[in-house]
């Protein structure tokens, strides 16, 4: 859906100040600012009384900081006079909108806080003496107007992130069970094909139609109407594919009976019709199986460890799921140390055969359940689930000591030794994952600062 721009937000949010007279706006900005707190604690009270709401602000670090940052929103958006100061206070409601989706908190729940506040906030304007009549009238418009605008703007910025949060996470769906379904590329062919043989044999022997083998309760048909089809879902091909399954079965096999073996144009007419339903067929699974080769693009083509195009699918997984068990999860931001000198010394080649290796003893190190992601150039991150920080800070500290002792291969059997700087970071149980990692980012970063080859661990 195409999104209003930030300016044009600005400017509407802009026609909403022209009109208000700058004594009343003045008014409206002192009631904001004298009252900040009680309004902070008052939406806060509203949200904490709501069993739904509440799950997400447990976290000891939302409600520490929510309440500030509450007091800061409320004088914020209405400290606005012109189009110009305008564009930040945009810019903020977009990342404020950015955080929620991040976080998953619902947009209904947003809109009941900000109804509360406006609530609020009417009932202060009204008790303000300085605003008496046609001024009430217009502060209240404002006031109600700038909340709203705000909250069109979050909204909107919500529901595009979230928009990119569903086609990824449908993205990831189907490449987690795109292993699966690879395995049953060939058997799946060649299922559907045993049929087709099957069915042209009884024919040709005479079978009676009702017992002519049925596409949909065939090896194939079973595959596709309860893995395929969910694996592929949502896909014009799947459709089609379980359209024509329901054609053969329920239009083409009665065909036969319609058709006497003494009638043979008839039924040379039929198995034609069935040939190019299964033909059909086996091109729209081939298009399936393509697009399944594009879902590889979610794996590092050098490396084949997960691009980060993955990463706030599975740390959003990864969040959910540590709420719901009371558990904890832990990253290795890790870089390998001077890489570039190995590109210089050796060649890109070289580079490629380091990165790979580096790929293959991460994957080796860790257990069935971790994540392994190539962020990018010599960069990795590694998601070890249900593992506290000292346990991490032990295992970033192995596998330290097992790349500085391991030889790397490089073409014309050279070989090299390497080191790797790691941050590690625990989950804390903030539902914003760019918590999480921006603290083993700020630790790699150290490790890199304090002389490479170690591993520090990120502070809150
Ligand atoms: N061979 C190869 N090199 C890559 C690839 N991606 C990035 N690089 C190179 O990796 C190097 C990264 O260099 P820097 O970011 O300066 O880091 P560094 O040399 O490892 O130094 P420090 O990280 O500070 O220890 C650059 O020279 C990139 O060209 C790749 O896929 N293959």
């Amino acid at each position: 859906m195409p999104k209003i721009s930030p300016e044009q937000l600005a400017r509407e949010w802009g026609r909403l100040l022209a009109v208000v007279p700058n004594g009343v706006h003045e008014r409206i900005y002192l009631q904001a600012q004298t009252h900040q707190v009680a309004l902070a604690s008052y939406f806060y009270e509203q949200m904490l009384g709501d069993a739904v709401v509440s799950q997400f602000l447990s976290h000891e670090q939302v409600q520490e900081r929510l309440h500030g940052s509450m007091q800061r929103w409320i004088t914020t958006v209405f400290s606005a006079r012109s189009d110009t100061d305008l564009l930040p206070i945009v810019a903020q409601q977009i990342h404020i909108g950015e955080v929620h989706a991040r976080i998953g908190i619902p947009v209904h729940l947003v809109l009941r806080g900000a109804r509360c506040l406006k609530e609020r906030f009417v009932d202060l304007l009204h008790a303000d003496p300085e605003l008496q009549g046609e001024q009430a009238h217009i502060a209240t418009r404002l006031a109600v107007g700038v909340i709203d605008t705000a909250m069109e703007i979050m909204s909107q910025t919500y529901s595009s992130a979230n928009d990119r949060n569903s086609r990824a996470e449908e993205a990831y769906r189907l490449f987690s069970v795109s292993q699966h379904v690879g395995s049953e590329r060939e058997r799946q062919r060649a299922a559907l094909l045993a049929w087709e043989n099957q069915l042209m044999f009884d024919q040709a022997v005479g079978a009676d139609a009702a017992q002519l083998p049925r596409l949909g309760s065939s090896e194939f048909g079973l595959w596709f109407r309860h893995k395929g089809a969910h694996a592929f879902h949502g896909s014009t091909e799947a459709t089609m594919i379980l359209d024509a399954i329901d054609r053969v079965d329920e239009v083409l096999l009665p065909m036969f009976a319609l058709a006497p073996a003494s009638l043979q144009a008839n039924r040379v007419l039929c198995l034609r019709e069935l040939r190019d339903a299964t033909k059909s067929i086996a091109y729209h699974l081939d298009c399936l199986f393509a697009q399944n080769n594009e879902l590889e693009a979610g794996r590092d083509v050098l490396t084949r460890l997960l691009n980060r195009k993955f990463l706030p699918v599975v740390l959003s997984k990864e969040i959910n799921f540590s709420r719901q068990r009371k558990s904890s999860f832990a990253l290795l931001a890790i870089d390998i140390d001077h890489f570039k000198q190995v590109n210089d010394r050796y060649g890109h080649e070289a580079g490629d055969m380091v990165l790979q290796q580096m790929a293959a003893i991460l994957t080796n190190s860790s257990r069935g359940g971790d994540y392994i992601f190539r962020m990018g150039g010599e960069e990795f991150l590694v998601l070890l689930v249900d593992t506290k920080l000292g346990d991490a800070i032990k295992m970033a500290e192995k596998l330290r000591k097992l790349i500085e002792r391991e030889a790397f291969r490089l073409p014309q059997d050279h070989t090299l030794h390497l080191t790797i700087s790691v941050g590690v970071a625990a989950h804390n149980g903030h539902p914003d994952y760019q918590r999480v990692l921006r603290q083993a980012d700020d630790a790699l970063y150290r490790a890199k600062n304090s002389g490479r080859n170690r591993v520090i661990q990120g502070e809150d």
